[in-house]
């Protein structure tokens, strides 16, 4: 009897935080007494159906592994590679190879420094995409006029051209697809000298078409050091310095 496809998490976790900008990994920034990651991870976790959530961390990593030690349903892979794409891939064929994953589960690949994922929107993304073939991610509709930008020598930044912001999408995290597919999916993208900076992105060279399932601004991305802040006032954790309630 064909069994049901199970659901894992798999967070890339093993990235510098360069354009964040402080002495540690911004995925270890203290948001609300938990770090940005363990508020990532126990995101994935607070919908039953996520079986087991693997964090994928860098080989030389010494703090993730111990704040998840005691977490029966999180494993800590140190299989982080040189840029997300290869983390992710890293990850996906050794779950495979070990089948600690098998072909047609799903893998929802959720970013470490995406902490205000909530348990609604984690339901709406499996709800949807297990309903659609080629899988599916967290994206919100484009809101404002998007400007393709040049630089001058000098560094100045000035608008070139405005582009349509109809049918524009800025994707999130969780993506959630197949996990074969998207192990084979990315290998050939990197193969083909790609870039890839999502896995939906690799999914549609495939020629499937991912389900775009609406976000949320909660769910937004720490990439710069005010972003923790903007997350921690989103989050109701502590408001913005000298901003009332
Ligand atoms: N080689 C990498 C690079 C990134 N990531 C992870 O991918 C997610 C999104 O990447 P990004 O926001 O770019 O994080 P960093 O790469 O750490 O940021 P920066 O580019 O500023 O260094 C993060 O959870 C990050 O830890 C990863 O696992 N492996
Ligand atoms: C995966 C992602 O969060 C979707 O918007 C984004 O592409 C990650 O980009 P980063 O430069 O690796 O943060």
């Amino acid at each position: 009897m064909a069994t049901s496809a199970k659901y894992y998490g798999l967070v890339p976790a093993a990235g510098q935080g360069k354009r964040f900008g402080a002495d540690a990994p911004k995925q270890y920034a203290d948001l609300g007494g938990l770090t940005v990651l363990e508020r990532s991870v126990n995101a994935l976790l607070a919908d039953d159906r996520v079986h087991k959530v693997f964090v994928v961390c860098a080989p030389d990593d010494t703090r993730c592994a111990s704040l998840f030690e005691s977490v029966p349903k999180v494993k800590v892979l140190p299989l982080g590679g040189r840029e997300r794409v290869n983390t992710v891939l890293n990850a996906l064929q050794y779950l495979l190879e070990n089948m600690w994953v098998f072909e047609t589960d799903w893998v929802l690949v959720h970013d470490a420094a995406r902490p205000g994922l909530t348990r609604h929107l984690l339901a709406r993304l499996i709800d949807q995409a297990s309903e659609h073939v080629a899988g599916g991610l967290l994206a919100l509709p484009v809101a404002d006029t998007l400007k393709k930008a040049s630089v001058s020598e000098e560094g100045d930044t000035s608008s070139q051209t405005t582009v349509s912001r109809t049918n524009m999408w800025c994707a999130q995290t969780p993506q959630m697809f197949r996990a074969q597919a998207l192990s084979l999916a990315l290998a050939e993208c990197l193969y083909q000298g790609a870039e890839v900076t999502d896995e939906a992105s690799a999914i549609e060279t495939m020629g499937i078409s991912p389900l775009l399932v609406m976000g949320g601004l909660e769910n937004m991305k720490i990439t710069q050091a005010q972003d923790l802040e903007y997350v921690r006032c989103l989050l109701n954790l502590q408001p913005l310095d000298g901003e009332a309630n």
